[in-house]
């Protein structure tokens, strides 16, 4: 072989390497990789269809707002994203201001430790995580603390995968994961030490029920804290522009729809709750926390042609294109929601349930 041959066959093995090391190996946190990736309980040949489906909420904005219906479509929601999440995200479903010198899983994790310091818990005591995941902030949240937390998802195809990660961390001792609707939750009144959602309760179509389930549940005296997803004072209804980032924001995310920064604070009273706290994390001087997503562009055309690739080859379900390709858009809006300061995803509310109950008159 000439040294010409030489050069080709080095440069194709070199990137042949690179294509399986880099491109079909463990993404952010191992466990996921791209040929692994499917429709979560909806099987392969109905992945599109679920995905149609999952559209079809968007064109009847009024069935979006009967609230009985938004549980499965944020369930079907989960089956589709949330093996496209761990592959190109990690194990927690959310986002946190980006730390000057530190990782992004350093980061994550120090936003999700500072949730459980903020509802003060202390080793053994019970804590609800409501709207878990696949439990990343959960076992980052476990080993912290040492709490004992409990977990809830809608999603039975997260519930599996979170008790899987759980007993790989050998956190399994420590976190338990339950399938179900936090607008009905299947735990006993008075039960919880503390309580904390992570970018979950966006998803509830009247944010006074779940937050009405969180205060059944909790024990007097004790707090819950959640980043909520918002509008932020920045946000105008009269700019079109404004408009189509939050309504695209709403549709890459199986958001009912989004609520103003200042409702939560009204809500939390209204069920009872004590206002401990409350502010935007995502303000300076915290760096911002769409610098991720920005930074990933490159990636997620790569990823983009992996998947067309999979699909074609039959290794990934077809529809699964479809759904990256609505992810691609989301994260778009996302910056452009982050940019323009009229979105917030960590809108930080710290409340408590009082020793006794406000009276009702
Ligand atoms: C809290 C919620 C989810 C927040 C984020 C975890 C996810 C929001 C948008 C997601 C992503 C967008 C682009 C994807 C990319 C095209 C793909 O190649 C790899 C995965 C993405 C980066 C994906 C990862 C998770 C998000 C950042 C909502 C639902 C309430
Ligand atoms: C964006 S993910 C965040 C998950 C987790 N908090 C994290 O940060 O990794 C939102 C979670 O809320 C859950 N969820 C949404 N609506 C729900 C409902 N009605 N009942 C229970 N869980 C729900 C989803 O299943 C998903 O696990």
């Amino acid at each position: 072989m000439d040294s010409f041959g030489l050069f080709c066959t080095g440069a194709l093995l070199a990137c042949g390497l690179y294509w399986f090391v880099c491109l079909l190996g463990p993404a952010e946190q191992k466990g996921k990789r791209a040929v692994d990736l499917s429709g979560g309980s909806i099987s392969s040949e109905k992945v599109r269809d679920n995905y149609n489906q999952y559209w079809s909420f968007f064109r009847q904005p009024k069935e979006i707002e009967t609230a009985e219906k938004v549980p499965d479509f944020v369930d079907t929601f989960y089956n589709l994203v949330t093996d496209i999440y761990e592959w190109g995200w990690g194990q927690s479903f959310h986002f946190s201001p980006s730390i000057r010198g530190k990782s992004h899983r350093d980061a994550t994790r120090l936003h999700e430790e500072m949730a459980v310091d903020l509802i003060e818990v202390k080793p053994g005591d019970r804590v609800l995580d409501v709207g878990c995941g696949v439990g990343g902030p959960m076992r980052a949240i476990a080993a912290h603390s040492r709490a004992n937390v409990v977990g809830i998802t809608i999603n039975e195809y997260q519930v599996n995968r979170a008790r899987l990660h759980n007993k790989k961390a050998g956190l399994d001792s420590l976190c338990e994961v339950v399938c179900g609707n936090f607008l009905e939750m299947p735990f006993k009144d008075n039960s919880f030490d503390g309580a904390y959602s992570i970018e979950a309760t966006c998803h509830a179509p009247k944010l006074e029920d779940v937050y009405g389930e969180v205060y059944r549940v909790l024990k007097p005296g004790s707090l819950y804290v959640s980043y909520e997803w918002v509008t932020t004072d920045k946000y105008r209804a009269d700019n079109p522009e404004h408009v189509e980032v939050i309504q695209g924001i709403e549709r890459g995310d199986a958001l009912p729809g989004l609520r103003s920064y200042k409702d939560i604070a009204e809500i939390a009273k209204k069920v009872g709750f004590e206002v401990v706290k409350e502010k935007d994390l995502a303000l300076p001087p915290a760096l911002p926390w769409w610098t991720r997503l920005k930074m990933g562009r490159i990636a997620y055309w790569r990823n983009h042609v992996l998947v067309t690739v999979l699909a074609a080859i039959g290794i990934a379900p077809k529809g699964t294109v479809d759904v990256h390709d609505m992810l691609f858009k989301t994260a778009d809006y996302l910056t452009r929601g982050g940019d323009s300061g009229i979105f917030s995803p960590m809108h930080m509310i710290l409340l408590r349930k009082p020793q006794v109950p406000p009276s009702k008159s």
